[in-house]
């Protein structure tokens, strides 16, 4: 039986009755090819509520691409069989031959399970029939099923004016979905502007957002346009909106409102911003604990977006982990690694790792997994095959929640959209120096190493010796190779590799 073509939606969750389905989907989570990673097969159920499997059959296919079977020489020639019962684990029907494990996956309700091929294939299995999503798409990496509702959902946001508000934990990925929303809508010639309100001392908030007046308070020697008139036209993300204290969310429901601003100590201004918000709290409780305003809760959820943990969606995880260890082997010259060596060596990128990645609970979600890959590339990249650390500590409360240092660090000097991706650009336009890049953004130095330190973004400073010598060594000692592959500056390397002497 082959992929086929005409597909029914996969059904919801809490739908559990297998005989409702009419087949299942299948995704390739590891291969000794890991550029297979993240092709489906959409597969029907024969008159026994079976699907085969074997080296020839179904065929996987990514978006848009025609299919290919499994090819492993490793599994058989002939097909064995999955079963499928309401309500059970799928079952081999000949298990003498079964060619090795079934297990269920984390938050599937019964309705999703890994399969594992003779230790060198991982499959998910999921009821309900669906097509291949892109594997990456308005700058979102994945496959399942959630990502792709995601992206729909982004795309009939986009054309319309309403403010959206995005919900899901730390690293999900709700600053991308902002700007893939601003990308596609008719602002996308006008600014994006991102703040983090989180890193807005309550003091500065109404003068940063706002503007104010020359003359408005002692330090005010020049009149300063807000985040606001900044967006004027385009679009402002406000991220950790559930930090926004009682005050500043009186004066964001008159700005939604009746569209207009008042800058401290100047005169009420007309302003065209579409409004983007994003929380990893839960709001409906925050209004509950009078924290936060019903009123304005109201307005910004025109369009409220969820985004899952990446842990509900497995599919997700493989496809990201070999998307970010491409680019940090990139980085190190090393994408060989993840090319298919030869049916009989073993993957570099074995099923071990991806098992281990598989069942990883991810606190931080896209961002813990992109760091985690990227220090596994730059370990492994000499090695036969990678090391996975899935047990990095979890990430804190809220890994974008402003710490102490970033709360004082920000009341030296206004913080100026301290998002991740803000800083990242901004960096990569600075050759990585974070003085330069902290101009750029007009922050203290100090506000953007504390923050940076928060969001796990780089520092030389900060890197082991054990991260040094591997990039040493990944790089054949080239220093400016080691400065790219690790993401900092040309002279912090240096002067690290000073240190470490
Ligand atoms: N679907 C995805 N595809 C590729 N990269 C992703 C995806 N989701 C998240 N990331 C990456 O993970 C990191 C965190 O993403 P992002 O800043 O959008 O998350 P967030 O939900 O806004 O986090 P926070 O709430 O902490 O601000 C970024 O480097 C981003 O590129």
């Amino acid at each position: 039986m082959d992929s086929i073509a005409t597909l029914t939606p996969a059904h919801a969750p809490g739908d559990d009755c297998a005989q409702d389905v009419a087949g299942v989907t299948m995704t390739i989570v590891g291969h000794p090819d890991p550029g297979r990673v993240g092709e489906t097969a959409a597969v029907e159920f024969d008159a026994r509520q079976r699907v085969p499997l074997s080296r020839r059959e179904p065929l996987f296919a990514a978006a848009g691409q025609p299919g290919r079977p499994l090819e492993d020489p490793h599994l058989s020639r002939s097909p064995i069989y999955l079963s499928f019962k309401a309500g059970e684990m799928p079952v081999w029907t000949d298990p003498a031959h079964a060619p090795s494990e079934i297990r269920p996956l984390h938050g599937a309700q019964g309705r999703a399970w890994y399969v594992g091929l003779r230790r060198r294939v991982g499959l998910l299995i999921e009821l309900g029939l669906r097509a291949a999503p892109p594997r990456e798409q308005h700058g979102l990496v994945g496959v399942s099923a959630a990502t792709a509702r995601l992206r729909e959902q982004i795309e009939a946001t986009a054309g319309s004016e309403l403010p959206v508000l995005l919900s899901g934990e730390t690293g999900t990925g709700k600053e991308l979905a902002a700007q893939a929303i601003h990308a596609l809508g008719r602002r996308r010639q006008q600014p994006l502007v991102a703040v983090n309100l989180s890193a807005i001392p309550d003091s500065t908030a109404a003068s940063q957002l706002f503007g104010h007046a020359r003359g408005a308070f002692t330090d005010a020697a020049r009149a300063h346009d807000g985040y606001f008139l900044q967006a004027d036209g385009g679009t402002l993300f406000l991220d950790e909106i559930g930090d926004a204290s009682i005050g500043l969310q009186v004066q964001l429901l008159r700005a939604l409102e009746q569209r207009e601003i008042q800058p401290v100590g100047g005169r009420v201004r007309a302003v065209d911003v579409r409004l983007i918000t994003a929380t990893d709290a839960d709001l409906d409780d925050a209004v509950a604990a009078g924290r936060f305003r019903k009123a304005l809760l109201f307005r910004l959820c025109g369009q409220t977006l969820k985004l899952l943990p990446l842990r509900d969606r497995p599919a997700d995880i493989a496809v990201q982990l070999v998307h970010f260890l491409d680019r940090a082997l990139d980085g190190l010259g090393r994408r060989e690694h993840l090319r298919l060596r030869s049916w009989t060596d073993s993957p570099w990128l074995d099923l071990e790792a991806v098992e281990a990645a598989l069942n990883a609970r991810w606190p931080g979600n896209s961002r813990e997994l992109r760091a985690v890959a990227s220090q596994a590339a730059l370990l492994g990249a000499n090695q036969p095959k990678i090391v996975l650390a899935t047990s990095s500590p979890p990430a804190p409360a809220s890994a974008s929640r402003s710490t102490s240092a970033v709360a004082n660090a920000a009341a030296e000097e206004p913080a100026r959209a301290l998002t991740e991706s803000a800083i990242r650009a901004t960096l990569a336009a600075h050759q990585h120096s974070v003085r330069g890049a902290a101009r750029a953004l007009q922050v203290a130095p100090n506000t953007l190493y504390a923050r940076m330190r928060e969001l796990g973004i780089p520092l030389a400073g900060a890197l082991s010796d054990e991260e040094l010598a591997a990039a040493h060594e990944a790089s054949g000692g080239n220093v400016t190779m080691m400065a790219r592959a690790l993401g900092v500056s040309l002279r912090g390397i240096q002067r690290r590799l000073g240190r470490a002497r």
